[in-house]
């Protein structure tokens, strides 16, 4: 499994006590599959993600991103973890408002620290490579402000793959576009799991687009229940 956690359990301070935001969660996920994890407001979603990250430490429960167990590891070890094997879609594109699309996604490459001349090369062949598998050949050009809405998230979904991750996790992609849009990223995001072999878990409250995904697991109040599994998984 790509991505597995076992047994999470996460609380926040609460006042007094401590309010349980994921209740002894047993959830993997196998390379090439995409799960959406379906609930209302405040029924841990986030926190989930926030633990795949390897963001957030749970209380107890063990995360193993890409076969490696993440307890007790340290911040810089975190980091080259997450850098290397997770590629994360926020809500928000979070994009920088004076960068093209390429340039987006090549400042994951420099981040990196693949700076030196025959990877620049390959970074930017790889950005662009990318942008075309998004349906954005023709505006790796393009500034935020010259893209819309839906063309921002798919920019914001092919720089969360430019580093080539084991697992992809993507927070409510369909919160700030219109029906057909929405449609449109949940297929996208499907066709890149299994072309790219990611393992893809999306957070979401919306159940409208999710007719093409692997599987659903419904949350609610900390707790995950499987709704769907397809054949394939
Ligand atoms: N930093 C925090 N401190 C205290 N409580 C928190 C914190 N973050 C989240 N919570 C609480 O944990 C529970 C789960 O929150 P979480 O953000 O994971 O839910 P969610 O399903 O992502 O909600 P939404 O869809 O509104 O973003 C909620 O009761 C929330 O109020």
């Amino acid at each position: 499994m790509s991505l597995r956690l076992t047994d999470v359990t996460l609380t926040y301070p609460d006042g007094q006590s401590r309010l349980t935001a994921l209740d002894r969660v047993t959830f993997a996920v196998p390379a090439g599959a995409l799960a959406a994890v379906v609930g209302p407001s405040g029924s841990g979603k986030s926190s989930l993600l926030a633990v795949a990250a390897t963001l957030i430490a749970p209380d107890s429960g063990t995360v193993t991103v890409a076969g490696a167990d993440t307890t007790g590891l340290g911040r810089a070890a975190l980091t080259d973890l997450r850098r290397h094997t997770i590629g994360i879609v926020f809500q928000q594109s979070n994009l920088l408002p004076s960068l093209t699309a390429a340039e987006q996604l090549r400042v994951m490459a420099h981040l990196d620290g693949r700076g030196r001349a025959g990877a620049r090369t390959r970074a930017r062949t790889r950005a662009l490579d990318l942008l075309d598998a998004v349906g954005l050949a023709g505006q790796a050009h393009r500034r935020p402000h010259q893209l819309s809405g839906g063309q921002r998230q798919r920019v914001t979904i092919a720089r969360a793959l430019m580093n080539d991750p084991t697992v992809l996790l993507v927070d409510e992609p369909t919160s700030a576009l219109d029906n057909d849009r929405g449609a449109a990223v949940v297929d996208l995001l499907t066709r890149l799991t299994h072309e790219r072999g990611t393992a893809t878990v999306l957070v979401t409250h919306d159940r409208t687009h999710l007719g093409a995904v692997d599987r659903i697991v419904g949350v609610h109040d900390g707790r995950l229940r499987e709704e769907m599994v397809t054949e394939s998984q």
